[in-house]
């Protein structure tokens, strides 16, 4: 279970970005954070896994605060904490399986991370996420030879070999076109629920959001103003969150892929 309860972040002496954020998520269940841009949702999101350090409050991860840790902890934490990102982050010249296993490397030693060799049972796990995901006919293509969607996919699986207790992925479908987003939030959903895994999912795309996460949380200016179901995310919600951006009734209509900002 995450439990964020009182989150504040403040970049140096500028005004709060988050202003005091209570969230708990559990189970196999899929959450986007919806906001315009600078609302706060990756600093939220970065908060989790301390990317970014939090000013004040209290993040625990099925009961570890995060918080308080220290580096040598925090280094054992964040294994628990897949991340998946906009730009994927993976090596271009090494291959699918090098990047897949790279997601090993907080649980190797010092010796296996740089001579790059893995237990068997790493590379047995591999292998079945990437057929898991359908990439593990890429294993030995480089990275950079991949589609976007593809990409992502090796992405997800190099979270999910860290055996994380929780998914962030920022902003995951931003860099590919809608077909190809789709399949990735479908493939989000689907592990979340084979996993029992808890995804937390920056998005601008209200319409995915609300088609294939179960839970949406609104910010507005670094307080959360709305936490419901997909169902509930009306047009007063989108008002609330985005209120002044003209194109925000369209976007509980159709899908949109351009920013809100
Ligand atoms: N490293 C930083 N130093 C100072 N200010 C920052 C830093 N990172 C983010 N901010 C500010 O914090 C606020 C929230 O930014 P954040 O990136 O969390 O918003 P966001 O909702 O994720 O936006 P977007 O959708 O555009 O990515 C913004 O005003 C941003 O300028």
């Amino acid at each position: 279970m995450l439990k964020i309860s009182n989150l504040v972040k403040r970049y140096g002496s500028d005004e709060p970005v988050l202003k005091g954020l209570d969230l708990t998520v559990e189970g196999s269940c899929v959450v986007s954070i919806v906001g315009a841009s600078g609302a706060g949702k990756s600093t939220m999101l970065r908060c989790i896994n301390r990317l970014v350090e939090p000013t004040s409050g209290s993040i625990t991860l099925n009961d570890l605060e995060l918080v308080s840790l220290g580096k040598g902890e925090l280094r054992r934490a964040r294994r628990k904490i897949g991340m998946v990102f906009q730009g994927f982050n993976l090596i271009d010249r090494l291959t699918v399986m090098e990047n897949v296993l790279s997601g090993r490397l907080g649980y190797v030693n010092f010796f296996q991370a740089v001579s790059r060799r893995f237990p068997q049972q790493d590379i047995d796990r591999a292998f079945t996420l990437m057929q898991r995901v359908g990439i593990v006919q890429y294993a030995n293509k480089r990275a950079d030879e991949l589609s976007g969607g593809e990409r992502q996919r090796v992405g997800v699986v190099r979270a999910l070999m860290q055996e994380p207790e929780i998914l962030l992925a920022d902003e995951p479908t931003a860099s590919l076109d809608p077909k190809t987003s789709e399949q990735i939030m479908v493939l989000l959903q689907s592990l979340s629920d084979e996993m029992s895994l808890p995804v937390l999912i920056n998005i601008h795309n209200v319409s995915q959001a609300k088609t294939y996460t179960e839970r949406i949380v609104g910010l507005r200016h670094g307080r959360m103003i709305f936490d419901g179901a997909p169902a509930d995310f009306n047009k007063e919600a989108l008002d609330a969150i985005y209120g002044g951006i003209e194109a925000a009734e369209e976007m509980l209509e159709k899908n949109t892929w351009e920013k809100v900002s």
